[in-house]
């Protein structure tokens, strides 16, 4: 079995395993919540409700309030408690660590119905101690059956929960209309075709059916990650052609890299991509060998957001990735065939690393900022990189020519 733990592995590997539960306003996370709390499989188990709003209600309608469930009231999670959220997580694992409270198993984030996961997997990730000791092991988003694809496909907060969850969890599928629910399955396809999808009504779901199933987690019961991708998928979906069924709109090819990327010049390019086709790109995703890197970066970007890059701990030794030359995914609404050609061609040719900090200074609002922020290999001229420093060449001043 592939291990994709991240690298991050190096420290502890009793991290605490950490949750996110999405969804749309009223799509059922509550009443997911409540069932799932009544499972003897659950103790240890603290659960973190963010609401939206001057008084906080949904913790209310948990049933089995007690001391282990913790309402975040100040803000949405994914804009403005990202301290407040680092700030809980921090006291709960001291006061455990101090015996005052029960050791705690794992910890499920209930965000707001108009939430963004991915700040909140970012904070679990930039924050040193946090990173220490929680680990962002899935991320399960509820769909209501009941509204179908035409309502939720207005609100590009339910289709960023969609896209970044690890298993979809169908709700109310019994008082959905079957036409209704099949276009939503149609579309669900097309936007996540990698993640598990599960029925769920009214709450009712084995919680080992839920838990360990993501990119970040340090299960190794993980899917390999060509699934991931859904590679897989996409080719049962949709063999030799690049439309989906469901929707003639939306398209989707991969980019295979021949050989490695160099990290800066992807960055650049990617941002520029990003930037230009943000209203059309639904998802880039993908897992690329970076030059001067054995391990292999996972990348993902959401409608024109790049989200912080995964390094996992070596490559596949067998499927689509095992040849080690990375590739990406994307998936778009309304891209024509000539900008499918465009992305390939300007990802074909990536600038190297001094051209590309050129480009990097005359951009300073790129959407892969955050990929920037990542110490990787520095490949340009006179470089070299250590464990601890990137070593850069004396720069010359210019002598001016008489
Ligand atoms: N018929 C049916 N109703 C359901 C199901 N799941 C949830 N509901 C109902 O849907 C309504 C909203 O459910 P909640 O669990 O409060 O939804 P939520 O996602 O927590 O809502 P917000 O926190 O407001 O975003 C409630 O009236 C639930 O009883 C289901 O599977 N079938």
């Amino acid at each position: 079995m592939i291990d994709m733990s991240p690298l991050s592995s190096v420290l502890p590997v009793d991290r605490i395993a950490v949750c996110l539960l999405t969804g749309f306003l009223g799509s059922g996370k509550t009443t997911l919540l409540n069932q799932l709390t009544k499972h003897p499989e659950m103790d240890g188990t603290v659960v973190l409700i963010n609401e939206f709003g001057e008084v906080g209600i949904d913790h209310h309608l948990v049933e089995t309030m007690d001391e282990s469930i913790l309402l975040l009231d100040s803000g949405c999670l994914c804009c403005s408690v990202h301290g407040d959220f680092v700030r809980v997580l921090r006291d709960l694992h001291e006061r455990a660590s101090r015996r005052e409270i029960p050791p705690i198993k794992r910890v499920i984030v209930e965000t707001t119905g108009l939430a963004d996961p991915m700040p909140v997997i970012y904070s679990l990730m930039e924050d040193r101690y946090i990173a220490a000791r929680y680990v962002c092991d899935s991320v399960l988003t509820v769909v209501d059956a009941s509204r179908g694809r035409a309502q939720l496909e207005q609100h590009q907060e339910a289709i960023r929960q969609i896209v970044m969850a690890d298993r979809l969890l169908i709700a109310k599928s019994d008082i959905s209309e079957r036409t209704t629910l099949e276009a939503l399955q149609g579309w669900l396809d097309t936007l996540n075709p990698s993640a598990q999808r599960l029925r769920v009504t009214h709450g009712n779901i084995a919680p080992e059916q839920l838990f360990s199933s993501g990119i970040y987690a340090l299960s190794p019961k993980i899917p390999d990650i060509a699934a991931w991708l859904g590679e897989k998928t996409h080719q049962r979906l949709h063999p030799g052609n690049n439309h989906y069924a469901h929707d003639p709109d939306v398209s989707s090819f991969t980019v295979r890299f021949e050989r490695p990327v160099t990290w800066r010049g992807l960055s650049v390019v990617m941002g520029l991509i990003l930037q230009e086709f943000e209203r059309k790109l639904l998802c880039a995703k993908g897992v690329v060998n970076v030059a001067g890197l054995t391990e292999p970066v996972v990348l993902q970007c959401v409608q024109g957001t790049a989200y912080p890059p995964v390094r996992l701990k070596h490559w596949p030794a067998t499927g689509p990735l095992s040849d080690r030359h990375g590739c990406l995914v994307f998936i778009g609404r309304g891209l024509e065939s000539t900008a499918h050609s465009e992305i390939e061609r300007r990802l074909a040719i990536l600038p190297n690393d001094e051209v590309a900090m050129r480009t990097i200074a005359a951009t300073p609002l790129l959407p892969t900022r955050c990929w920037l922020n990542e110490r990787m290999p520095w490949l340009g001229r006179g470089c070299y990189d250590t464990p601890n420093w990137i070593v850069q060449p004396p720069i010359r001043p210019h002598r001016s020519v008489h």
